[in-house]
């Protein structure tokens, strides 16, 4: 089977109770914290910071924090993120103002980077970063919102960024964030995405095991083809 990850997005938690709902979701099986910075400026939400995100290291979670800013300007939160405790930063190119430099900001201070597409950002923006990107990710909605629906027009936008990145010969993720559900999560994974993002389809369920199960069993019967 192919090396699928499920990232869980903290945004549809319950945030009274953090600490025990990422624990949670991870006693469950998922492989990764998805974690959404708003800044009421470059998406219209206002959420959580690096505060939080070490707040949840010092509850004692070790699993990666995939930090997805959506944040502008970009680079004054990088070294807070890091220093929070973040796995992997990405950020938002029409957001950065010299995105070379964000990235490797971001290697420098010990993180895995990426960048993130909006549905209707072309791919261009990859164009002279490939080997500075450990993952790409492909919003499937507009961001600032958890419980959207699946743009159907990214299922293109993967295959494209599949056969760059398999073009490349590097080991890069690609993710998807946004309406992703037990039902669609197979044909994603067609497309080529290999992490995948739910924030409602995990935690609106009362039991985040089955969830979690169906979409790696649906993910399997990709994997056998
Ligand atoms: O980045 C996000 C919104 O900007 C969320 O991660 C995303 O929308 C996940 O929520 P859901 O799975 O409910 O669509």
């Amino acid at each position: 089977m192919a090396d699928y990850l499920i990232a869980p997005s903290i945004l549809s938690a319950d945030f009274a109770r953090l600490g025990e709902e990422v624990e949670a979701v991870l006693a469950a099986g998922a492989d990764v914290v998805h974690f959404d910075v708003m800044d009421n400026h470059f998406v219209p939400n206002l959420t959580i910071g690096p505060m939080v995100c070490k707040a949840l290291r010092d509850y004692g979670i070790t699993a990666p924090i995939d930090v997805h800013l959506m944040v502008q300007p970009v680079d004054r939160m990088i070294a807070d993120f890091a220093d929070a405790g973040a796995s992997i930063i990405t950020f938002h190119p029409e957001a950065s103002t010299h995105i070379d430099r964000s990235l490797q900001m971001i290697k420098d201070a010990g993180c895995q980077a990426g960048l993130v597409f909006n549905p209707a950002t072309p791919l261009h923006y990859l164009d002279y970063v490939m080997d500075k990107l450990d993952v790409i990710l492909l919003m499937s909605v507009n961001p600032g919102f958890g419980g959207q629906s699946f743009i159907p027009s990214t299922l293109e936008k993967l295959r494209a960024v599949r056969e760059r990145i398999d073009g490349s010969g590097r080991s890069i993720r690609l993710e998807v964030d946004g309406g992703i559900k037990v039902d669609n999560i197979a044909e994603v994974a067609a497309a080529g995405a290999d992490m995948f993002v739910a924030g409602s389809a995990i935690f609106n369920q009362p039991d985040y095991q089955q969830v979690i199960q169906a979409m790696r069993a649906e993910l399997a019967s990709v994997s056998a083809g």
